[in-house]
């Protein structure tokens, strides 16, 4: 049976007064049914860490390199991120493969650096709006993960997929749940095809859009695992909403 997961991307948004909304959340989930992830810009990750600390929440980073040291400006590797106190990392995400051109080949190489310090890879996949109405988005997400994933490694305890369609990205767009559970479906099969029985183990995440009202009829949707939530995750409030939908719902 998969842990049900419910992350939180900051993005590029907080500073030292949003640790509240960190320890808000903490508080009031002391013995949650699920597992909680908050990932804030990588200034934020050591304070969240120690601000968390004892607590049932995780901090994750949002992206890091590949390399595990070296002369690379402005970026931060895997080994860093956990010595800050990281458990997780969100790579690939569309706002990475869109701003800094981010390959399926980079996300993969990311990953395993992830893999080989012990951290879970948060993998996403996702199609744009021009490639759903092309009828392509199985394609895409299908070439995503074949592409993002790495070959050794991958179990239900070390990466998580998240499928976060571009077009859902804060913009309060959300596919049908028939859409989210045709992709979500598709996805367990190809981690099937391709790493058996582990990859049922796979949490696989929806991301766009989640909202506390939105939140329980998309985790009661085939084969989700839980949620990727962007601007909905900022404040403890509405990120608690949505992690009691995600204890409430169904198991896997
Ligand atoms: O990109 C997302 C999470 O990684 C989703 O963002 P929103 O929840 O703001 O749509």
């Amino acid at each position: 049976m998969r842990r049900k997961l419910a992350a939180g991307n900051w993005k590029m948004n907080g500073t030292g007064a949003s640790l509240s909304e960190a320890m808000a959340l903490a508080a009031a989930h002391p013995d949650p049914q699920v597992d909680i992830l908050l990932c804030p810009p990588a200034t934020l990750i050591d304070r969240m860490a120690d601000a968390v600390h004892g607590s049932r929440l995780a901090v994750g980073g949002q992206d890091c390199h590949a390399a595990a040291s070296g002369a690379h400006t402005g970026d931060i590797s895997a080994a860093m991120l956990a010595d800050a106190g990281a458990s997780y990392v969100i790579l690939g995400h569309s706002e990475r493969r869109t701003d800094h051109a981010e390959t399926d080949a980079a996300v993969r190489a990311k990953a395993e650096a992830v893999l080989a310090e012990g951290l879970v890879a948060v993998v996403c996949v996702g199609e744009t709006d021009a490639q759903r109405d092309a009828g392509q988005t199985l394609a895409v997400v299908g070439a995503q993960i074949k592409g993002s994933l790495p070959d050794a490694g991958v179990t239900g305890q070390s990466v998580v997929v998240a499928y976060e369609p571009v077009w859902a990205i804060g913009t309060g767009r959300v596919p049908t749940l028939d859409q989210i559970a045709e992709v979500h479906d598709f996805m367990r099969a190809e981690l099937v095809a391709r790493f058996g029985d582990a990859a049922h183990g796979i949490r696989l995440l929806y991301g766009g859009s989640v909202k506390p009202s939105n939140a329980a009829e998309i985790f009661a949707t085939s084969n989700v695992d839980g949620a990727l939530v962007g601007g909905a995750s900022l404040t403890a409030a509405d990120f608690s909403a949505i992690i009691a939908a995600l204890e409430a719902a169904p198991a896997a």
